[in-house]
């Protein structure tokens, strides 16, 4: 395995405006944290990670509060407008020789297993670096909106092949230096980067897909508040009976 040093980014900077909550939605609670301490502890008790930098939001008041805004091994930088500009703002602030393991602040649910699982990647020479993924198991539909459809509703335009297609979660794990360039490119080329994956195709370079559990779920809409809930306390049950 190799020796490099990991630093775990974790984009923490946006406003949750789909869940529709009082707060941001990293800073609601589930098993009494929020959402945020979960995914920042995973990683923290991590053995492979030697240290955090969270992107918060400039306008961001509930951080300061946290005890993790205390710990040493928790850096902040200031979020961007999108996404990807917070993670190159962190990813900026990362020395050139190690490999940046990003991991959105919604994605409490991960567990250590599939984090050591994308680990590996780091000793394969065949890709760039790789993400935690789950294939896709309903049929997908390619829709067309309402108007489009001259409809109430969105019709289907048609059925996609779902063969060999998967859902791209996070953590996604690439060397610092390629990632920083891959972004900044693709950045200002105006390339679709919603992920870390996508600057990285974008580069020209191959990003491997780890089979992962589709627990780690994205907290997204209100509807994902007890799943999660029930996934975290699922954790918190298996690690008392190890204890
Ligand atoms: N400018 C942004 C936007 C998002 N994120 C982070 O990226 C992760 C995934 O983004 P998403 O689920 O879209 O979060 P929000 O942008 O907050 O949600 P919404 O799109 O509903 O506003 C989240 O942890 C979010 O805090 C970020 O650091 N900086
Ligand atoms: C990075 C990500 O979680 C991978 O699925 C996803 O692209 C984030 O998308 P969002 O619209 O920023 O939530």
């Amino acid at each position: 395995m190799t020796s490099s040093s990991v630093v775990a980014v974790i984009p923490a900077a946006g406003i949750g405006s789909r869940m529709q909550a009082d707060r941001p939605k990293q800073y609601l609670t589930l098993q009494g944290k929020t959402i945020l301490e979960h995914t920042v502890e995973i990683l923290l008790n991590h053995h492979a990670i030697d240290y955090l930098v969270i992107a918060i939001s400039p306008h961001d008041t509930y951080f300061p509060s946290l005890a993790i805004a205390n710990n040493p091994k928790v850096k902040v930088v200031e979020g961007g407008n999108e996404r990807a500009d917070s993670v190159l703002n962190a990813v900026n602030t990362l020395p050139e020789n190690t490999w940046a393991l990003v991991h959105d602040a919604a994605r409490p649910c991960v567990s250590t297993h599939d984090i050591t699982q994308l680990l590996t990647v780091m000793d394969n020479e065949q890709v760039a670096g790789g993400i935690l993924a789950s294939r896709v198991r309903d049929t997908m539909k390619r829709g067309a909106d309402s108007q489009a459809a001259n409809a109430n509703f969105p019709t289907v335009l048609h059925t996609e092949s779902r063969e060999n297609l998967w859902h791209a979660l996070t953590p996604q794990l690439f060397p610092t230096t390629l990632l920083k360039n891959a972004l900044y490119d693709g950045l200002a080329a105006g390339a679709s980067i919603t992920d870390e994956a996508s600057a990285i195709e974008y580069s020209g370079h191959k990003v491997a897909l780890i089979d992962s559990d589709p627990a780690n779920i994205k907290i997204t809409h209100p509807g994902d508040l007890p799943l999660a809930d029930f996934y975290l306390h699922q954790r918190q049950k298996a690690q008392s009976e190890c204890e």
